[in-house]
């Protein structure tokens, strides 16, 4: 039976950049491609990084009760929802799959599918560092949102709190300063299966 390996990490600590290079090092590793309502940024393409829908398309996949955890933000631009959707995506019987998530959502996936098949991946930037990181990729957009990327910045103080990484059991961090050496701690995890 495969796994999920779940990504998590507080924002701008590098989850889609370690996330697509692990996928390009580990092509036999699948993914399930999340569904949100934010707008799409620069760069990002509908199915790729999420499939990009209107909140009513969302409704509908709820009432089919096909949502089985989804998050919803309020930003300085409205309410952003991100929702993991059972849509037929995941064959846990032959394939393992690399996904990204929050707490909240790896603690839902956990309960759906089964500890033994959910694998955390935690993934940790010093907050200094982070913040630049942040800073610097939101400069890059036509329409920087600062005030957004605040708000982010300290909503992951909590909901990412030692508190809540120790409820869920979660022990094991890659730190990602230098990211090719934390690329490869989290693939020789898995490839060795050590996780
Ligand atoms: N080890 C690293 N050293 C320097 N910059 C990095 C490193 N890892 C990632 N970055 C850069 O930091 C920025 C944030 O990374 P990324 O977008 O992958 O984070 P994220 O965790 O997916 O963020 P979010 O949850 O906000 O989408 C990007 O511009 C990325 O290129």
């Amino acid at each position: 039976m495969g796994k999920i390996y779940y990504m998590m990490g507080k924002s701008s600590s590098g989850k889609d950049t370690l996330f697509r290079e692990i996928l390009e090092e580990m092509p036999q590793l699948k993914t399930v491609t999340l569904y949100t309502t934010r707008p799409m940024r620069e760069g990002e393409q509908d199915g790729v990084e999420y499939f990009f829908v209107a909140e009513d398309t969302l409704q509908s996949y709820e009432k089919q009760g096909k949502v089985i955890e989804q998050r919803a933000y309020e930003t300085v631009h409205g309410i952003w929802r991100y929702a993991t959707v059972d849509d037929g995506q995941a064959d846990l019987k032959h394939e393992d799959y690399l996904m990204i998530g929050t707490l909240e959502s790896y603690e839902k996936m956990r309960s759906y599918y089964g500890e033994e098949r959910i694998v955390p991946i935690y993934i940790e930037v010093e907050d200094g560092e982070r913040l630049m990181r942040a800073l610097k990729r939101e400069r890059q957009q036509e329409t920087p949102r600062y005030a957004e990327m605040c708000r982010r910045f300290l909503a992951d103080t909590q909901d990412f709190s030692e508190q809540n990484l120790q409820r869920l059991g979660i022990t094991r961090r890659y730190v990602n300063q230098d990211k090719q050496q934390c690329r490869k701690e989290i693939i020789e995890d898995i490839r060795y299966g050590k996780l």
